[in-house]
């Protein structure tokens, strides 16, 4: 996250950090949300051959703070319409079978995922979360950091000096001044306070400008989580 603050510990608790196993130790790679006890939601981009491990319950990533829950992977399900080699097609979206459940506490809880069609408004204050670099090739955080990210409307992300067709209905833009998502939040949520004073998943974080993460006009783009909430509640139940 470019220009976020250090998030009060364990304020988003369904926060996850997807972590590969790279020669004898695990790395961070991406963000997630856990959004049942055994099931966490990611991006389709975040996903490879690699073996994958969930760190629930974290904070300082180079820490050991006795709050960690530590979950191997079942199975992971890509979306069937995500397709790597074309980012703007969208379906970035992945959901990940925890081989056990979290154990819920007042540090690992889960996030809502909104209802089919929900939109979120123009201007919604949401908050994108993540251990992302803190700048365009920097160094990725230690503390989950977050940053407050207004809604941009489709009518107007969609503008030829915004992200023009790139963005489709099925993706959320957010931000667009100087603070953004970057390299390593992808695949985490992007939060916003529902009327009833609960925290929905609205977005998965899914790409920036090639050309700078906080670039001008150019809003961090998530995949819009309410186009995919019967994908996502059939897949459970399937799976
Ligand atoms: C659709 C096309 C115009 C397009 C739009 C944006 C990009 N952006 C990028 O490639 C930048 C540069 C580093 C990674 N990145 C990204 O946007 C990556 C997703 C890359 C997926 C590639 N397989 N996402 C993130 O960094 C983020 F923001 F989610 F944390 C690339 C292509």
């Amino acid at each position: 996250v470019v220009n976020g603050v250090d998030a009060r510990p364990y304020s988003w608790p369904w926060q996850i950090s997807l972590q590969y196993l790279s020669s004898d130790n695990f790395r961070h790679t991406c963000g997630g949300t856990l959004i049942a006890p055994n099931w966490v939601m990611t991006a389709g981009h975040c996903i490879s051959s690699r073996k994958y491990r969930v760190v629930l319950g974290d904070y300082d990533l180079t820490k050991n703070e006795n709050n960690e829950q530590f979950r191997d992977v079942l199975k992971i399900i890509v979306h069937p319409g995500w397709n790597n080699n074309c980012l703007a097609c969208g379906d970035d979206v992945a959901l990940i079978k925890l081989a056990s459940s979290a154990t819920i506490n007042d540090k690992v809880q889960t996030s809502c995922v909104p209802p089919a069609g929900d939109m979120v408004a123009h201007n919604e204050p949401c908050y994108i979360t993540g251990w992302g670099t803190l700048y365009t090739g920097g160094p990725i955080a230690s503390r989950l950091q977050q940053a407050l990210l207004p809604v941009v409307g489709h009518s107007v992300c969609s503008q030829g000096d915004w992200w023009g067709g790139t963005v489709k209905p099925s993706m959320v833009c957010a931000g667009g001044d100087i603070r953004a998502g970057c390299n390593g939040d992808s695949g985490g949520p992007l939060n916003c306070k529902g009327r009833d004073g609960r925290w929905y998943v609205q977005g998965v974080t899914s790409f920036v400008s090639s050309r700078g993460c906080n670039t001008i006009k150019k809003p961090t783009v998530f995949t819009r989580t309410s186009s995919f909430t019967q994908w996502i509640s059939d897949t459970m139940l399937r799976n």
